[in-house]
């Protein structure tokens, strides 16, 4: 194994070509190149003017597999779902549904499984195999998508490769040292670049990650200008979401949109090794929402961190009174307490946290307001003894104007196209929709226009229609980041 050494964007571009024609995914005259980026590394730059929706690229995965913090170990390792399930009858310890039983995917892992591994399966051991399945995968890949996945970035460090490590103390797993060097670098580039992606079947979903070659090389901005969904045979569609100028280079958000700066820094931190520098990360107000500011206790200012991306002071805009960081971490911690207390909590206790404490705490446009903001949009018309004939005329307002509020700051983010706005737009539609079935004189403005507008964003992904009636899940944020 020789990981890459020639990473010079037309190197790597003539490997990227060769995977996508293999993969039937190459185009001619495709509107990107790959250019070295000034954050550091390559990246994937407009070759031409691109406009909000149009696709920039597609992409193939060439691994995808169980997440390594895979919660359940109940799915089929074929096909994702997670009905019928049966252990494999060849015993390797790992399930798949009574479909997929024979699938000849299944079938080279399985062998190679029963053959490394000569101890007992046990549920544990059954959740080391999945873990490290993904990157398992790597091993049967042709020599062209081995060279194509060693051309990828792949951050240094100990802790990448704990799956393939797990695998050989805990399960006894013998491996020769340059197939374990290949795993472990193939997991560490799996934590750098693998997207996560989730199947849908039927009601079952599960979330997955999958490394795309060609969206990899894209690098992140808080304000993205593109947006990816997957289609049903899970690739990877990258469309612009504003108008993108010839030479601008395409960011991906590997974050979430609805997250203040530093929750976003500390993600970016923790998962991808980098200090985020883009224009809304050094504006400590996040162009103009304040969606990191504390209320002052002093005045009700608004109080911003000094420097953003330190772990500095924070100060009052209004009476210019000075915080210190714990401080901060003490009110900042407080109200994630009491938000992860909400996870079945009713409309109600949610409200009134909402207009009491918090309102005290944050202004109106806090991440954690927003947060709860959404958590509301889709607990009022979705629970029991809350569905939409249920709901007043006031909460159904209510609802609406918190859709609008949200609305309201993803514009000053300049996001453009994203799927929470399309969601968020449905959901103003379902309200109007209501209002007006009950109004007899005055009607809001005509329905149809949020559905036209929440169409033209969602048509694009796949998996919405089956989001606006059973997930209302990628609440938080655009769910195109992370
Ligand atoms: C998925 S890769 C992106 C492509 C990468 N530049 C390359 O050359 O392959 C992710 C890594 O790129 C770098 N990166 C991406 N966006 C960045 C940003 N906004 N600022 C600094 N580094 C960034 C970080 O090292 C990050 O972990």
């Amino acid at each position: 194994m020789s990981i890459g050494s020639d990473r010079s964007a037309s190197n790597v571009s003539r490997i990227m070509d060769s995977f996508l024609e293999r993969h039937h995914l190459l185009v001619e005259d495709a509107p990107w190149e790959l250019r070295p980026s000034p954050l550091g590394g390559l990246g994937v730059f407009a070759k031409r003017d691109l406009h909000p929706g149009e696709v920039i690229f597609r992409d193939y995965p060439v691994i995808m597999g169980p997440r390594c913090l895979a919660e359940s170990t109940d799915i089929c390792v074929s096909c994702y779902r997670k009905q019928d399930i049966i252990p494999c009858n060849k015993k390797c310890g790992l399930s798949l549904c009574t479909n997929c039983q024979t699938s000849p995917d299944h079938k080279r892992e399985c062998e190679f499984i029963r053959q490394r591994i000569n101890v007992e399966i046990t549920q544990e051991l059954t959740h080391y195999l999945i873990n490290s399945l993904a990157p398992l995968r790597s091993i049967f890949l042709s020599t062209q998508d081995k060279e194509v996945v060693l051309y990828l970035k792949a951050h240094k460090g100990h802790h990448h490769g704990f799956e393939v490590d797990l695998l050989m103390d805990k399960a006894n797993c013998k491996m020769a040292q340059e197939e374990k060097e290949f795993l472990k670098f193939v997991c560490a580039v799996l934590d750098t670049n693998a997207f996560e992606l989730v199947v849908r079947n039927g009601d079952d979903q599960t979330s997955l990650r999958g490394l795309y070659p060609l969206g990899s090389l894209a690098n992140h901005r808080c304000f993205p200008n593109a947006f990816h969904v997957f289609d049903d045979k899970q690739r990877m569609v990258t469309r612009a979401s504003v108008f993108i100028e010839k030479d601008e280079e395409i960011f991906h958000s590997y974050t979430k949109i609805l997250w203040g700066t530093s929750s976003r820094l500390l993600h970016l931190k923790e998962t991808k090794h980098f200090v985020c520098k883009c224009e809304r990360c050094v504006d400590p107000t996040e162009f103009g929402t304040y969606m990191n500011a504390i209320s002052c206790t002093r005045c009700k200012g608004n109080v911003l961190p000094i420097l953003p991306q330190k772990n500095c002071d924070w100060r009052c805009e209004g009476c210019m009174k000075v915080v210190s960081v714990k401080e901060v971490g003490k009110t900042l911690t407080l109200i994630g307490s009491v938000m992860r207390s909400f996870r079945n909590c009713n409309f109600n206790v949610m409200y009134s946290f909402l207009k009491g404490k918090l309102s005290q705490m944050v202004p109106d446009s806090n991440q954690a307001v927003l947060e709860l903001k959404c958590k509301i949009i889709w607990y009022l018309g979705y629970t029991p003894g809350f569905e939409w004939k249920d709901l007043p005329l006031e909460t159904l307002v209510l609802k609406k104007r918190f859709c609008s509020d949200i609305i309201e700051i993803l514009v000053k983010l300049k996001v453009g196209l994203c799927k929470i706005k399309g969601l968020l737009l449905y959901e103003i539609y379902l309200c109007t929709e209501e209002i007006n079935k009950r109004k007899v004189n005055t009607v809001e403005k005509d329905e149809v226009d949020y559905l036209k507008e929440a169409i033209d964003i969602l048509k694009f992904d796949a998996s919405a229609s089956k989001l606006i009636t059973a997930g209302r899940s990628d609440l938080n944020g655009n769910g195109y980041g992370s």
